[in-house]
Parts: structure tokens; C-alpha cells; sequence
């Protein structure tokens, strides 16, 4: 290493010498490495490498116990002493000891290191952000038997063959029964829907009104009306058509759905949801064997038909229901009971016009009656449910919605870990329970719903068990479900994936990153680089940052 040495004499009292002397001001050597200094008398020596001089005209110095930094020309001489190794080497220990970090080159680097590195992850973020997305929307109307409800579904609209992840947006539960209940007034079956059907407007964009397809797809009640009376479920179905082609979507039409339908869009609309369809992807576009069965007429509300049909085969006018709770006492109408396709032909001869309907809550009692409805004895194949129904075994996973997650939910039963000897112990207490004490503990809940959630509970396990033959074992199979994340589970999110083509006949590609672990991957090669970076300026490290020493 070459050393020239910089002798300087000051013009004032000889400052305090003694600290380390630092080196800075309006125009520092852009190097000054081994600045050292050394005094004698007034004469103050500075040893400055070689490189460094070039570039040296003036300086300020920072003496720590002068009362003021003063600035002092320098000029060169020729080494006054002989540079020692031994010098430089007690030099070099001296400085290890000092942190270079503070230095200001050292300062700049790291700064414009830092500047780079969030320059870097800024732009790989904006980069790769998802552009703010454009959607596509779909709606579909639920006319079920007892209520009418709206579901708006939206998609990434960006995505190669819509292969993007349809979500339901909003749904709306449409006042008043449902479509079939307006037979005789069917104007106001299409006037039921119109407050849905104008919220639904407001959560659609404006822009993509005309673009957004309108389903409406009738169930159950519709299907008892159209066996009943065809020509009323027919101006039933006109009059809904009616009042939704006066809205700005695309209308595709009013339908009844058969119970074949409603069982395998239903299917699609769970494996959708909860992403299985993706993973056997060979789904797409195949053709897949289902077993779907819709028995008419055992939907829960048809159900407690036949069951107070049973009960009041002899016309009597008084029934004590097991299946109600004690102290519950209706006055209710033979021809309202028996208005149903399902029970029409039992109404008992001569029966009076009404019926006293009390409640004795008993459990195993409500089974037994319960059981009155199905028939397991006939069956012509290797086994059935019911009714001579083939069934075959049930495998995998079993979702339970609709009614089934309203009674389970209200019961505290959608846990189907619970052994089903403890399920209808808690069965048999709710029903045990006064109709009173009930009434008082659940005021906020619709009485006809709180009046037969015993008898909902009681025909749900009987049906699951007896019906559809799930054991003690296989009980925990079962998932009461309402929603899978954020879409309500049903047969209209299939309905409409299947209508508007959203299931692509290839399973879609996926990234092989998601963006955040992208973006992650990047910083932290950035940061890597930055260390590397900054090691390599290593060389430069020892004379840029070490302090000046009084020798
Ligand atoms: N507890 C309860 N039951 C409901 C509710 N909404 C509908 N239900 C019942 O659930 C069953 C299915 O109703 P719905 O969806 O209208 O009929 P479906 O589509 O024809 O099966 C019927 O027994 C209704 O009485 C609710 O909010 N709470």
C-alpha cells in the first residue's frame, strides 16, 4: 500500500487533540482511507493513501473535544516518517473495532440497496397483481314448495372458457309462500318475485344487466300442482314468466325441474363447491353414473301430511300426536290436511270439518307413526329405502340441506359425531319438552316451524336411518350443511353451471405459485442479491468506512 503524507499547520491554539477525528463536509475526498493524523507541536500530519490524493483539495475536520469543527487547507509533502507495517497493522485492529455501518458511503449503498429492493418488489407486485377483475353474473330463482328463493351468481369474467370460480353473490328470500300456493291467483306469483327481483337489479352492475341470464326452476309444489291441475301449474309458470321477462336480464325461461334434476344438480352444485370435480377432473366433460331418486311426497311438509293423515284415517275429531308437544292444542281443517295430491285420496269418509290437534311429545311413539309412512317391506331388488326403491349402498360423504340443516341446525344436531343413541336422547327431550316452556324460550322463532321441529327431527332420523339405511357407524358420514364457502348448498348453483356451460370440458390449468408465494419468492431472491451486492463492495469497506485516528 503507498502512503503520502499531508502535513498541516494550524492557524489557532492547537485544538485538544485526542478521540478520532472525523472526516466529512462540503467537499470530501470521495476516498480517504488510513487517514491517520499525527502531532507535533502545531503541526498536525496526516498519512493518506495514495489514491485518495487526487481528489483531497480540502476538508473539514471534527475533532470531538474542540468546540467547533474548523476547516483547513491541505497540501502535500513527502512522508515525514516511515510507514511501518507495524503501524499499518495496529492501524488495521484499531478500525476492525469501529462500525462501519455508519459510514456515509457505506450509508448510501445500503440505501440505494433498499431503494432497489422495494423499486423491485413494488414492481413484480404491481406486475403480477390479478387486474382489477371484470365479472359475469348469472341469476337463479328457487321456486321451492314452501318459499321462492333469488341467488346471484357472479364469475371472473377474464378467464379462457370460464373456467373461473363461480360464487354466490347475493341471495333474496322472497316474501310470502311459494309459486304453487298462487294456483288460484297465479297474477300474484309473478308479483311475488318483484321486490327480489329489483334487488337483484341494484347488486348487478348496470352495464351487465342485459348480459345476465335469469333461471327460474320450480320444484316439489310445482310438481304436485302440475300432477294435481296442469292447466293451473301452467299459468302459474305464465304469470312468473311474465314478470321476470319485465326485467333487464336475459330471461331463459320458467321450468319445472323433475326430481332427477333437483337430485343432480344439487350433486354438482356440493362437488363443485367444495372443489372435487376439479380434482377428478376427468369429470369434465365425462359422463358420470349417479344414483338420484326424488320421492314426491316425502319432502318434510308432505311428510307430516301423511303422518296426521294416518292419525286421522278414522275422521276422529281429536288426535293425540306424539309427535307435537305437550300442551299444544290446534283446531285445524280436514279439507286444508287432506289438500294435497299426497293425501288426497285417504281423507276418511264422513270425517267432521275440523280436528283437534294436541300434542303428548313422545318420542319413540313419533317414530312408530313415523315409520307408518314408508313402506319397507316391498322391494324387488337386492335392497331398496323404501317403497320398493332401489338403493345402493351409500359411500363417501352424504350432505343433508335444505330442511335437514334448518331442524339439525335448530335441534343443536349438525355435529354427527354425536353417537345417534345420544341424538335421539336429545330428540326425545325436545319433544318431551312443554309446548309453553317452548313458546317462552324461542319467541323470536316462527311458531310452525318451532311447533314441528319434533317432528321434523323424528322423521329426519327415521328417513336417514330406516329409510336410507345409515347405521351407528356410518351416521357420522353425514354433513348437515347450509352453505359451502359463502354459496347456500342446492341444486341451483349445478342448475345454472350446467345451463350456461361453466364447467369446461378440461379441468382448468392452475399456477404453479400462488401470487402471494410468487411475490415472496421474489423478495427473497431480492434480498439475497442485495447481500451479495453489498459483500461485494467488500473491498471497498476497510478504507471508506474506518475513522481516522490520532496516532
Ligand atoms: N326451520 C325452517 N324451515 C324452513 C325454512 N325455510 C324452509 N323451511 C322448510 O324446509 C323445507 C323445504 O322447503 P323449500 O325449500 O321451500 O321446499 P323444496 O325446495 O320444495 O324442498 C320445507 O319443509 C320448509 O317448511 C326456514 O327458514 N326454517
Amino acid at each position: 500500500m503507498h502512503f503520502s503524507c499531508i502535513s498541516i499547520v494550524t492557524t489557532s491554539a492547537p485544538p485538544a487533540w485526542g478521540g478520532n477525528a472525523k472526516l466529512g463536509a462540503s467537499e470530501p475526498p470521495s476516498c480517504c482511507s488510513f487517514l491517520m493524523l499525527r502531532q507535533e507541536k502545531q503541526q498536525l500530519s496526516l498519512l493518506l493513501s495514495l489514491h485518495c490524493l487526487p481528489s483531497v483539495h480540502s476538508a473539514l475536520f471534527l475533532f470531538p473535544r474542540f468546540p467547533s469543527p474548523f476547516h483547513i487547507s491541505l497540501s502535500l509533502s513527502p512522508p515525514p516518517w516511515p510507514v511501518s507495517d507495524k503501524f499499518i497493522e495496529v492501524d488495521n485492529r484499531d478500525m476492525k473495532e469501529k462500525n462501519p455501518w455508519h459510514r456515509p458511503v457505506t450509508i448510501i449503498i445500503t440505501v440505494i440497496g433498499v431503494i432497489a429492493i422495494v423499486a423491485l418488489v413494488t414492481v413484480a407486485v404491481l406486475q403480477n397483481k390479478p387486474l382489477s377483475q371484470k365479472y359475469k353474473y348469472g341469476i337463479v330463482l328457487d321456486a321451492g314448495s314452501s318459499h321462492t328463493a333469488l341467488y346471484i351468481y357472479q364469475w371472473p369474467a377474464e378467464k379462457d372458457n370460464d373456467t373461473g370460480r363461480v360464487e354466490q353473490m347475493h341471495s333474496c328470500k322472497v316474501k310470502g309462500p311459494g309459486i304453487s300456493s298462487y294456483a288460484s291467483n297465479p297474477s300474484m306469483a309473478g308479483e311475488s318475485l318483484k321486490e327480489c327481483m329489483r334487488e337483484a337489479q341494484r347488486h348487478v352492475p348496470a352495464s351487465h344487466h342485459s348480459e345476465t341470464s335469469l333461471y327460474l326452476g320450480a320444484t316439489a309444489g310445482m310438481r304436485l300442482l302440475d300432477l294435481e291441475n296442469k292447466s293451473a301449474s301452467n299459468k302459474v309458470f305464465l304469470a312468473v314468466a311474465d314478470a321476470l321477462q319485465k326485467f333487464p336480464f336475459t330471461f331463459r325461461g320458467a321450468r319445472l325441474l323433475s326430481g332427477q334434476e333437483e337430485g343432480a344438480f344439487g350433486w354438482v352444485t356440493v362437488n363443485y363447491l367444495d372443489d372435487r370435480l376439479k380434482q377428478e377432473f376427468r369429470l369434465y366433460g365425462n359422463d358420470y353414473q349417479l344414483y338420484t331418486h326424488s320421492f314426491l311426497c316425502y319432502g318434510k311438509d308432505q311428510a307430516l301430511r301423511l303422518t296426521l293423515a294416518h292419525q286421522t284415517r278414522t275422521g276422529l275429531g281429536t288426535i293425540a300426536d306424539p309427535c307435537f308437544h305437550p300442551g299444544y292444542n290446534e283446531t285445524k281443517k280436514y279439507s286444508d290436511l287432506y289438500d294435497s295430491p299426497c293425501v288426497s285420496d285417504r281423507k276418511p269418509q264422513q270425517a267432521p270439518s275440523n280436528f283437534t290437534h294436541t300434542g303428548i311429545g313422545n318420542f319413540q311413539q313419533c317414530q312408530e307413526v313415523v315409520k307408518k309412512i314408508f313402506n319397507f317391506s316391498r322391494c324387488e331388488y337386492s335392497q331398496c329405502s323404501f317403497n320398493g326403491v332401489f338403493q345402493p349402498t351409500v359411500q363417501g360423504k352424504y350432505g343433508g340441506f335444505s330442511a335437514y340443516y334448518f331442524v339439525m341446525n335448530f335441534l343443536n344436531l349438525t355435529d354427527t359425531s354425536i353417537p345417534l343413541e345420544s341424538v335421539k336422547e336429545k330428540l326425545a327431550r325436545h319433544c318431551a319438552t312443554p309446548w309453553r316452556e317452548l313458546k317462552n324460550k324461542h319467541p323470536d322463532i316462527k311458531l310452525k316451524y318451532l311447533a314441528e321441529y319434533c317432528f321434523s327431527g323424528t322423521y329426519i332420523i327415521t328417513l336417514l336411518t330406516e329409510g336410507y339405511n345409515f347405521t351407528s357407524e356410518t351416521y357420522s358420514t353425514i354433513e348437515f350443511i347450509k352453505k359451502i364457502k359463502g354459496s347456500d348448498t342446492g341444486w341451483t348453483l349445478g342448475y345454472m353451471l350446467t345451463l350456461t356451460n361453466l364447467i369446461p370440458a378440461e379441468a382448468p390449468d392452475t399456477p404453479p405459485l400462488p401470487h402471494a408465494g410468487y411475490v415472496s419468492i421474489v423478495t427473497v431472491i431480492a434480498l439475497v442479491l442485495f447481500v451479495l451486492f453489498i459483500f461485494s463492495l467488500r473491498p471497498l469497506w476497510p478504507r471508506c468506512s474506518k475513522q481516522p485516528q490520532i496516532v
